[in-house]
């Protein structure tokens, strides 16, 4: 998509913001400066301001239909901009010929997510609550619905600038735990110190929660294990299809293979990979990396390797239980006679839902993660060196961290990434 200009006074647009067409109703919205020109060239009489008014509309005296329309003063629009507003019978005829007609007028279509993208350079609408509202446009699942809609009601600045001022007052207390020696700079020092505490395990959990797109495309799953340790064929008893190659063969899974499921509600996407050996085939080497790469970027694993060790995102699993005796820490599975499968399955919504927002919890873009994790790690260096005056310099930074997030460093790389994501007339 071509960028749209930061600054678009010039150009006035419009598109379609209702759905396919033939509908019951068309909504052809014109936002800009000639918004105004448009709509009198088209209706004549401009109505009320944000009360709709029936018009017959008309191009060059050849009436094109018969509709509601409203207007919208800037700035008290949704772009921020004049707007417009046509109420059409939804026919493509009838769409096309005002299409012609508002081209004619010297206005052009949207790019998709073009009035999302000026109602948030002109201050209608912060990043969070588009992302939030891509994600809602999207939304498929009760889960994403509720968090989208949290984020798009400005759930995220309101939590970072929360921790923000909190940080702040941490590190006022902090200076003046520096002024003071002996028994007060002590006193002082556990004061800061449970105030960074509790910040710091918010943020952590903040950071740790699934980021947004997961919940958009399901919490990733890898199967890992050594060779012929049967991770496709668990793989495909879990994605209830043959999806993957199954053989004796050591060695026979190279690529990444990936399988969307649905468990209890929750989206998962299941990862098998190759198995992990110390491989001379040049190409099996390949999905043999590609292999321990899935392992670490999974926010779930399920580990085949004889010394799996369970931890908050590993469930370690003893495979073809009906004829091997499986070890006793670990859970014990059996692709072929199903015994385990059905706990290997609770264990996964059980994972999930820890790392799942809750109730009133928000989730977070990659790149709000990412500085989220450089201002945990700030924090709690600023625990861990002994000398108050260094801790001072590391709340500092992560409060730097936190501002750079705030301020929307690097906005600008992912917007057309952003507004990709948009349907036309949003
Ligand atoms: N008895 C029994 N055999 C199994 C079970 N799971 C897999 N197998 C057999 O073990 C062999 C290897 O299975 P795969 O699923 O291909 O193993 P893999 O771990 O994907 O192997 P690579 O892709 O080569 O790393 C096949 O012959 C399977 O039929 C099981 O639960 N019970
Ligand atoms: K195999
Ligand atoms: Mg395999």
């Amino acid at each position: 998509m071509a960028a749209a200009p930061n600054n678009p006074a010039g150009d006035t647009i419009f598109a379609l913001s209702s759905g396919a067409l033939p509908s019951a109703i068309a909504i052809i919205r014109i936002s800009g400066a000639r918004a105004r020109m448009a709509l009198e060239a088209l209706a004549g009489r401009l109505p009320q301001p944000r009360q709709s008014a029936l018009r017959t509309l008309c191009d060059a005296g050849d009436v094109l239909d018969e509709g509601m329309v409203l207007w919208f003063p800037a700035p008290r629009t949704v772009t921020g901009e004049d707007l417009a507003e046509l109420h059409l019978h939804g026919s493509r005829a009838v769409v096309e010929a005002c299409y012609a007609a508002l081209r004619r007028l010297g206005l052009r279509l949207a790019e998709p997510g073009e009035f999302t993208r000026r109602a948030l350079f002109n201050g209608k609408m912060d990043l969070a609550a588009v992302e939030g509202l891509a994600d809602l446009l999207a939304a498929e699942t009760e889960s994403q619905r509720r968090d989208a809609i949290r984020r798009q009601r400005g759930a995220v600045p309101r939590l970072l600038a929360g921790w923000r001022s909190r940080l702040t007052l941490i590190s006022a207390a902090m200076e003046a735990a520096i002024d003071y020696d002996g028994e007060e700079e002590v006193a002082g020092q556990c004061a800061w110190s449970a105030l960074t505490d509790s910040l710091l395990a918010e943020i952590e959990r903040a950071a740790t929660l699934a980021p947004a797109e997961r919940l958009r495309d399901g919490i990733r799953v890898a199967i890992v294990g050594p060779p012929n340790a049967g991770k496709s064929t668990l793989f495909n008893a879990l994605a209830g299809r043959d999806a993957a190659i199954v053989s004796d063969i050591a060695g026979t899974t190279r690529d990444v293979i990936e399988a969307p499921i649905a468990i209890d509600g929750i989206p998962f996407v299941l990862i098998d990979t190759a198995g992990l050996r110390e491989a001379v085939d040049p190409i099996e080497r390949i999905g043999v990396s590609r292999a321990l790469d899935e392992e670490d970027l999974a926010q779930i694993r399920i580990d085949l390797r004889d010394d799996a060790q369970e931890d908050a995102r590993t469930i370690a699993v003893s495979s073809k239980a009906d004829f091997r005796t499986p070890r006793p820490e670990h859970l014990a599975v059996s692709a072929l006679d199903g015994r385990g499968l059905d706990e290997l399955q609770r264990r996964l919504v059980a994972m999930a839902r820890g790392i799942l927002p809750g109730e009133g919890e928000v989730t977070f873009e990659r790149r709000y993660r990412e500085a989220l994790f450089a201002v945990r790690d700030e924090l709690v260096f600023a625990h861990r060196v002994p000398d108050l005056v260094l801790s001072a310099e590391h709340l500092r930074r992560a409060g730097r961290a936190l501002d750079a997030v705030l301020g929307g460093d690097g906005l600008e790389d992912m917007l057309d990434a952003l507004f990709g994501r948009f349907c036309l007339g949003k």
